[in-house]
């Protein structure tokens, strides 16, 4: 059977009198990537923080590696590589010498390693931290996640400030990792790019986990969020039809999701005259009203 490498029980974490995350339980098993996701403030980083001993938790248990947590928090660091949201480094160090830096944490060699993912990402070495932008300090947070050959990967919604060309290769990186037996807890506001690269996810909303699914379900259940822009105000009845709900029209402008053949919609909706089509993907939101009716 498959190790879990992740198990949380219970975990809640209360800032003062605000809620953090509140019973939140769920595991990963090992080689897995599992996916985290939530709006804003759900309490996907404090959960992530929580794991990584960065916060303590209020109540509730956590083990990584069969190993608490909190308890044996450094050895576990030492197979762990956390990328956080928002990466604060030296500005005045120069890239080589902060990843050198970052590598004397771990008791291994790192060099090897660090000069391919720098490579991979192009990332200029030379450059002090403070004059890289926004996507390139991004770019060293992964090299520094990365470097020391974690068994276990946490990434904080890590995409947010790199191109799609970089966003590719990095998660061309985290399937390589992942085909080496990496576990991967990868969180993120964007369902389609957890939808890309997850196996499993749950889903966390006002600091509690309130669906694990597994990816295809999820998938064979997705909604498309359809806009249509008419040329005439005559009522859409011949889109009373199955896998049709939260129908609204405003003039000329009709808004609705659709789950289900595309083909069967696209041949209702041809008896229409049409100004344009918007076929977009649903907000969370609109996903976590409608998905679990
Ligand atoms: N240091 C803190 N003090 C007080 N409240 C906090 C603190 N950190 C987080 N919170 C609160 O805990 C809740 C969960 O926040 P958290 O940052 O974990 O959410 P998140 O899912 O990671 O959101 P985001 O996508 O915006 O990063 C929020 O209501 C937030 O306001």
């Amino acid at each position: 059977m498959t190790k879990n490498v992740i198990e949380i029980q219970n975990l809640t974490k209360q800032y003062g009198k605000h809620r953090g995350i509140d019973n939140v339980s769920f595991s990963v098993k090992e080689g897995e990537i599992f996916g985290f996701i939530g709006p804003n403030g759900a309490g996907k980083s404090t959960t992530i923080r929580t794991l990584l001993a960065l916060i303590h938790p209020t109540s509730g248990s956590a083990t990584i590696f069969g190993k608490d947590c909190i308890k044996e928090a450094p050895v576990i660091a030492q197979d762990i590589g956390y990328l956080p949201s928002e990466t604060f480094f030296y500005e005045n160090m120069k890239v080589r010498d902060l990843l050198s830096y970052a590598a004397t944490l771990y008791k291994k060699d790192c060099s090897k390693r660090i000069e391919e993912l720098t490579f991979r990402l192009n990332l200029d070495v030379t450059r002090k931290i403070r004059d890289l932008s926004f996507g390139n300090k991004k770019k060293v947070g992964i090299v520094a996640g990365l470097l020391h050959s974690p068994k276990l990967l946490m990434l904080d919604e890590p995409t947010s400030g790199l191109d799609p060309l970089m966003q590719q290769t990095f998660f061309d990186i985290l399937r390589e990792e992942n085909q080496k037996g990496v576990t991967i807890l990868f969180s993120s506001h964007i369902l389609s790019e957890v939808q890309k690269m997850c196996n499993r996810i749950a889903i966390l909303k006002d600091g509690k986990v309130i669906s694990l699914e597994n990816i295809e379900t999820m998938r064979s259940n997705a909604y498309k969020k359809i806009i249509l822009h008419m040329t005439e105000t005559t009522e859409l009845q011949t889109l009373d039809m199955e896998g049709v709900s939260n129908f609204e029209q405003n003039g000329a402008q009709v808004n609705f999701l659709f789950k289900g053949d595309v083909n069967i919609l696209l041949d209702s909706l041809r008896q229409h005259q049409m100004l344009d089509i918007l076929i977009e993907e649903p907000s969370l939101e609109e996903i976590f009203m409608h998905y679990y009716k």
